[in-house]
């Protein structure tokens, strides 16, 4: 079985840095960027091209890689947002046929 609890636990880190922002995260650079959200919507696009060439070219190693890049700015771009995971994931389970 997946452990789906690191989502939840890295979607609280993200809120957390929103909440109180530090010169050394990562994160928090992505959520004050002087781009505003575009910053975040641009990694995830980056991400997500990264993650389609690794998985066209069948590199596992890097495939997954990719997938956790893209994972991770894709909840810092819910964040920067102001989009609430929970509305997506309720979302999700209303399309439950
Ligand atoms: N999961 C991640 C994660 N994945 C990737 N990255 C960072 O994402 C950055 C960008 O990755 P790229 O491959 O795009 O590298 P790059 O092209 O050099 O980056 P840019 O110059 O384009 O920004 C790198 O610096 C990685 O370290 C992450 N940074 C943080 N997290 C999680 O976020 C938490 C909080 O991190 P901080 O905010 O830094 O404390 C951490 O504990 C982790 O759980």
């Amino acid at each position: 079985m997946p452990d789906w609890t690191v989502l939840d636990e890295v979607w609280q880190v993200i809120q957390d840095r929103a909440e109180h922002p530090s010169a050394e995260s990562y994160v928090s650079s992505l959520l004050t960027h002087r781009k505003g959200v575009d910053k975040s919507l641009e990694k995830v696009g980056e991400e997500a091209v990264e993650f389609i060439l690794a998985a066209k070219n069948q590199v596992p190693e890097r495939t997954i890689s990719e997938a956790a890049d893209l994972l991770f700015h894709f909840l810092v771009a819910l964040r920067a947002s102001g989009t609430d995971v929970a509305d997506v994931l309720d979302e999700l389970a209303e399309r439950r046929k």
